[in-house]
């Protein structure tokens, strides 16, 4: 997979491309990401990429040239991207968006700032994306969580947890299950015996029930979602 970030503040990414998982999966070429920042497709000296409001209002929008112009040279080869505009009152972004995601080749992500970006802009947007009720100073972060949580699914990505992880679970949804590592008791609290029992039939089958369990008292839409999308077994719905 290849993502293009449309970005003014390209630093942001800086950290979120070199560390960790995401990090590997680039430096391997597994995955292929590129951050441009947009004021480097304006044409002024001042490279400017944002103007007042038309019929006036709070703070800046983001013209809609240097973007075009940016979507222009990055579409001119290869595959078109699926664009991705992340917005305050997008689309809510869930674990289903990220698994539909993930099968797309060519992912662009354009990041609004100040108010957010010319109207214009949304021409070229395939999908208008939220990570949550809450607002932020701009596009950067959600375009790291949407990115984060499409790329581990790729495979390869995860390595060898992969197979482990790749139960159905955490990609329906669902919530995890208690972790839990040495010592087997600490200030009092121990670890449950069937983790320590070595009986991995037990094991799993604690594990699952754990996670619907949580999933119920805390998300009861998640497994009202699933049992509609008939993509909970029988066993799990007893
Ligand atoms: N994804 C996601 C997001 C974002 C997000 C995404 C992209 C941009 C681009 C700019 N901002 C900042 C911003 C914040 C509020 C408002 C609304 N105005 C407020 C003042 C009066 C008028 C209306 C506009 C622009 C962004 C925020 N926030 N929360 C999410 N889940």
């Amino acid at each position: 997979m290849r993502i293009d970030v449309l970005t003014v503040l390209p630093g942001l990414f800086d950290c979120f491309l070199k560390e960790g998982v995401i990090g590997k999966a680039i430096s391997s070429g597994k995955v292929e990401v590129k951050v441009h920042n947009i004021r480097d497709f304006t044409t002024d000296k001042h490279r400017v990429v944002d103007d007042v409001p038309y019929g006036g209002g709070p703070g800046m929008v983001l013209k809609p040239e240097p973007i075009f112009r940016a979507y222009d040279e990055l579409t001119k080869e290869g595959e078109k991207p699926y664009v991705l505009l992340t917005e305050p009152w997008g689309e809510k972004f869930n674990q289903e968006m990220a698994v539909e995601l993930s099968k797309k080749p060519r992912l662009m992500i354009i990041c609004g700032r100040y108010e957010g970006v010319d109207e214009r802009v949304k021409s070229l947007v395939d999908r208008e994306v939220s990570i949550g009720d809450y607002v932020l100073t701009g596009g950067e972060l959600p375009a790291m969580v949407i990115m984060d949580a499409v790329l581990r699914l790729i495979p390869g990505v995860l390595g060898n947890l992969e197979s482990l992880r790749a139960d159905s679970f955490s990609d329906r949804g669902l919530l995890g299950y208690p972790n839990y590592t040495r010592p087997a008791e600490f200030r009092g609290m121990k670890v449950p015996e069937v983790l320590l029992s070595g009986h991995h039939k037990k094991i799993e089958s604690w594990r699952k029930e754990q996670s619907l369990r949580k999933t119920l008292e805390r998300r009861p839409e998640i497994i009202e979602n699933l049992k509609r999308k008939g993509l909970l077994t029988k066993e799990e719905l007893e």
